[in-house]
């Protein structure tokens, strides 16, 4: 038999022992999902193809090989054979084995270049319709969920692709062509030996499936130890406090031995498996040399063709072993071909009409709010907004101040449309949201979040993210307003700098302001601000304020303002509570107002600050 590289014979004594792939979730119950991974491979015809004939090509020539070895017996190894027969028998064998390294190689390279083929595909493809849902569905499916889906699901399908259905056909073609052969060879032998096979096969298969269930059990325990040494020594100081040692290494050896004992009962299978294998194989294949050594005797059969009957019912039983592991492996697939299939099908709640009507043309930058009422998906009972009516006007700067859950951000999110109002409607320009295509919307619209959002980028592609056509001299430009320039300028690589995973290089205030330096690059006429309420030493914050004063100046600004400077330069305060605006007007009015606004002023702008109000 040839080498195979990746797709190793299942229940084979010597590779059960490795750990079953990561099982992501349930199998399927009938093999239809898949239907979708054939589509995507027939996108390939021409890999498809080649991996079909290369497979065609291998299993004949595995098949070939003990014919070879019948005419090798009888020609080459006969009494009176001369030298030109024993060259040209084995010439022609060594003429199969190239084929079959050859065949082999190609196949295995077509199939498992379709396998990642096909996974890379249905992982962009999946990843693309993800990023046009709405927040609401990553609500209801958490990203670490998905996350699995699009890593262990992803690689089950890679496994059917790139493996099952070659070693599926393979053995298929192998099976049916080798019990042909054998037929042709010694009818009644092979009779005795298919009653045989499942015999030999069923023990091999019944404790390749234990030992596999043992090794699973086995890392299983493997990994508690890990997580028991994380969490004892991650928390040493409260166990030496408590006094705890001698608890936690008795603890601890529970752990120990819990391991021990899943690992002796793994390796007792696997010494009664390797058992019960060499004796059934070698058994068997003394068996049938001891009937065919009768036949030889008996001059009923030749010495090659017994030679050949035992490496072909060798092939045979592999085959159909092989097989017998194959529709588990499918349905696993399935399983995860459906699960992919339900984040295909996801269609995003909120997308532009058939006709979206266009926003006017120059931008005014006004957005209006008309009795606006919404619920979040997750929590209908409870009104996030009420009757909200609000019209901010272009170039108007409005503050939002309110209590923790009033709503101050469900404004944000109506305002991008990132969920519809269930009453009344929010305005951009003049054209209802859901009348616009939610891209123009969102392209009108600049938005500092309350904690900067940085990538693991660049320092520049995290400045242009919002503009990929900015060029260096108008983001150099933009950092210059956002007072970014000089620690830009001070990294390592200037623009080109790795900022590290959520750009965990910069401090906090360093990091509010390549935000404020990405919005003002956006240059859009509308701009959501959600004030950082994180403390910042005061020359920082007096950076952080000076950029963003910059960047509110000519645009229409709804600001969620923490700050007492913020709420005076507005034009004018909007007081939230419950989902209602409860109060509206300048600083001096709202506070001799002496209503919520004066209670959240003395609570919430610190004390250096409310002595001013
Ligand atoms: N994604 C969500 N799903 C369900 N309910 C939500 C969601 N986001 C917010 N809410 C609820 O909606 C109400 C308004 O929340 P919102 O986030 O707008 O308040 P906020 O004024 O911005 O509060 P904070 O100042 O604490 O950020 C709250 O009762 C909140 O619990």
């Amino acid at each position: 038999m040839a080498a195979e590289p990746a797709e190793s014979a299942p229940s084979a004594p010597d590779t059960a022992e490795s750990p079953a792939p990561a099982a992501g979730g349930k199998p399927a119950r009938s093999l239809g999902p898949l239907r979708m991974v054939w589509g995507l491979a027939a996108h390939y015809p021409r890999q498809v193809a080649l991996a079909l004939l290369a497979l065609l090509a291998s299993s004949s020539a595995t098949i070939a090989i003990p014919m070879r070895f019948k005419a090798i017996v009888d020609q080459a190894f006969g009494p009176g054979a001369h030298m030109g027969d024993i060259a040209g028998a084995f010439q022609l064998m060594l003429v199969i084995v190239v084929i079959l390294g050859l065949a082999t190689a190609t196949r295995f390279y077509c199939v498992s270049w379709l396998g990642e083929r096909v996974v890379a595909d249905l992982r962009e493809k999946v990843q693309a319709n993800l990023l046009r849902l709405p927040p609401s569905f990553f609500e209801a499916n958490s990203p670490k969920e998905i996350s699995s889906r699009m890593t262990s699901d992803t690689a089950l399908i890679e496994v059917v692709v790139g493996t099952t259905v070659s070693i599926a056909l393979r053995n298929m073609i192998t099976g049916i062509g080798g019990t042909a052969y054998l037929f042709f060879l010694a009818p009644k032998l092979t009779l005795q030996l298919l009653v045989a096979i499942p015999l030999i096969v069923l023990p091999i298969v019944v404790f390749g499936r234990r030992l596999s269930k043992a090794s699973r059990t086995s890392q299983d325990t493997i990994a508690d130890i890990g997580a028991s040494v994380t969490e004892t020594l991650g928390a040493i100081r409260v166990v030496q406090s408590f006094n705890q040692e001698e608890r936690e290494t008795a603890r601890f050896h529970a752990t120990v031995d819990r391991t021990f004992q899943a690992a002796r009962r793994r390796i007792a299978i696997r010494a009664v498996m390797t058992a019960v294998v060499t004796m059934l194989v070698f058994g068997s294949i003394t068996g049938l040399l001891w009937q065919g050594a009768i036949g030889v005797a008996t001059g009923q059969i030749s010495g090659g063709t017994i030679a050949a009957f035992v490496v072909t019912g060798g092939l045979v039983a592999g085959a159909f072993g092989a097989l017998t592991e194959v529709y588990g492996d499918l349905l696993r697939g399935a399983g995860a071909a459906s699960r992919l299939n339900e984040l295909l099908a996801e269609r995003p709640a909120i997308a532009a009409p058939a006709r979206p009507i266009a926003l006017p043309e120059p931008a005014r930058g006004q957005i209006a709010f008309d009795r606006v009422t919404f619920r979040y998906p997750t929590r209908p009972d409870q009104p996030a907004l009420s009757e909200i009516t609000l019209k901010v006007d272009p170039g108007e700067t409005v503050a939002i101040v309110g209590p923790s859950g009033a709503g101050k951000s469900t404004i944000f999110q109506l305002a991008q449309r990132f969920y519809d109002p269930q009453g009344g409607t929010v305005r951009l320009d003049g054209v209802a949201l859901p009348s616009a295509d939610p891209d123009a919307v969102r392209r009108r619209i600049a938005l500092v979040p309350q904690e900067a959002v940085l990538f693991a980028a660049s320092a520049r592609d995290n400045l242009r993210y919002g503009n990929w056509e900015a060029s260096d001299e108008q983001i150099w430009q933009a950092a210059r307003a956002a007072n970014a320039e000089q620690f830009l300028r001070d990294l390592p690589e200037g623009l080109d700098t790795f900022l590290g995973d959520n750009g965990s290089r910069l401090s906090g205030g360093q990091r509010q302001r390549v935000a404020i330096a990405r919005a003002l690059l956006r240059d859009a006429p509308i701009l959501l601000l959600d004030e950082a309420t994180s403390a910042l030493d005061s020359e920082s914050e007096r950076l952080v304020q000076d950029a963003l004063d910059r960047l509110m100046a000519s645009r229409t600004t709804l600001v969620i303002a923490h700050r007492l400077a913020t709420v005076r330069q507005a034009d004018r305060i909007v007081v939230m509570d419950k989902g209602r605006i409860v109060e509206q007007g300048t600083h001096e009015e709202l506070s001799r107002l002496g209503g919520l606004y004066a209670r959240l002023a003395s609570l919430q702008f610190d004390d250096r600050l409310v002595a001013e109000v």
